[in-house]
């Protein structure tokens, strides 16, 4: 396999595994180990949006709508030309802490209380420093929300490209019936703007949580490129889940979605675990902060 360089840093994700995987040998389990929820966990009973509230199925038709090529390039100009706010990453927690996602079907908890079940069931199963982190912050791209969002419906939910025609495999395929972009010419063909196997990092997902928070991360932070990838990708679930969109994907989305798909059953099923202390955490996750990041960040 052709190596890989990440944009993150330069560094070549084969390397960064290998060197990872050394310390787990004396630390616990790798990052790649199969995930060890109870086995009588019924897994079916997450993620159904038949059954879901009206709440998620009206979240998911405006945000279908709304997410165009047009609107995704203004929101990422907006990303890179707007200072929004200065601050430590335990502090964006709490901040983050008086929003309910009104697209999730799984939970109605605050998000510091998921935000520490995700950390607490990577770090049950033994996994690295860097993992357990990243299930403490993968959510903080939320606070959008309080940096002039337009609604929830560009912050939260599923991630799908925008560009080329929308997969079948997203979630209420059918309310892309309302999106211009169903109509345009080039964007309503199969590859759309994009060369075929072009690579994740060259399209545009539809904006949102994941790509934002991994924008403020790439550069402030020293978290390995599988964790950059597990942050930027965990609400793709047409890709990471379904498998749509193999003909834009490369030989590095390969290597990228086994992080995304080690990461995702924590996400997912610690949604019902019981919940969290935080005080008594907070000394442990401050620790394991300062570890990847400045005291200070720009948001
Ligand atoms: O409703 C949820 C929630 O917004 C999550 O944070 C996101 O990562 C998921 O993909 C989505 O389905
Ligand atoms: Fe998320
Ligand atoms: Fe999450």
């Amino acid at each position: 396999m052709p190596s890989v360089v990440t944009p993150h840093s330069g560094r070549e994700l084969d390397a960064t595994s290998d060197a990872i995987d050394e310390v787990n040998v004396i630390r616990g389990k790798s990052w790649n180990d199969e995930s060890e929820f109870d086995e009588n966990l019924d897994k079916s009973q997450f993620r159904d949006y038949e059954a879901a509230c009206d709440r998620v199925k009206a979240f998911y038709k405006e945000q279908h709508e709304k997410q165009t090529v047009a609107f995704n390039i203004k929101a990422r100009v907006d990303f890179k030309t707007r200072k929004r706010a200065r601050m430590g990453v335990w502090e964006a927690i709490e901040l983050l802490n008086t929003l309910i996602d009104e697209s999730d079907p799984d939970t109605d908890a605050s998000q510091i209380e998921h935000l520490l079940q995700t950390a607490e069931a990577i770090r049950r199963d033994g996994k690295p420093e860097w993992m357990q982190v990243t299930g403490l912050l993968h959510d903080l791209g939320k606070l959008l929300l309080l940096f002039g969002s337009e609604g929830q419906w560009d912050v939260v939910g599923d991630t799908f490209v925008v560009g080329c025609k929308f997969s079948d495999k997203i979630i209420y395929p059918e309310t892309f019936q309302n999106n211009p972009d169903s109509y345009d010419a080039v964007y309503s063909t199969e590859c759309g703007i994009y060369k075929p196997h072009c690579g994740l990092d060259n399209v545009m997902l539809s904006w949102g949580h994941d790509e934002y928070l991994y924008n403020v991360f790439k550069d402030q932070s020293s978290l390995p490129a599988e964790a950059l990838a597990m942050i930027r990708y965990h609400s793709f679930y047409p890709w990471h889940r379904e498998g749509a969109y193999s003909h834009l994907t490369n030989e590095k989305d390969i290597k990228i979605l086994e992080a995304v798909k080690a990461f995702n059953p924590y996400d997912l099923y610690s949604k019902c675990d019981k919940p969290c202390d935080v005080e008594e955490l907070r000394p442990y996750y401050q620790g394991l902060i300062a570890k990847f990041f400045p005291p200070v960040l720009d948001w």
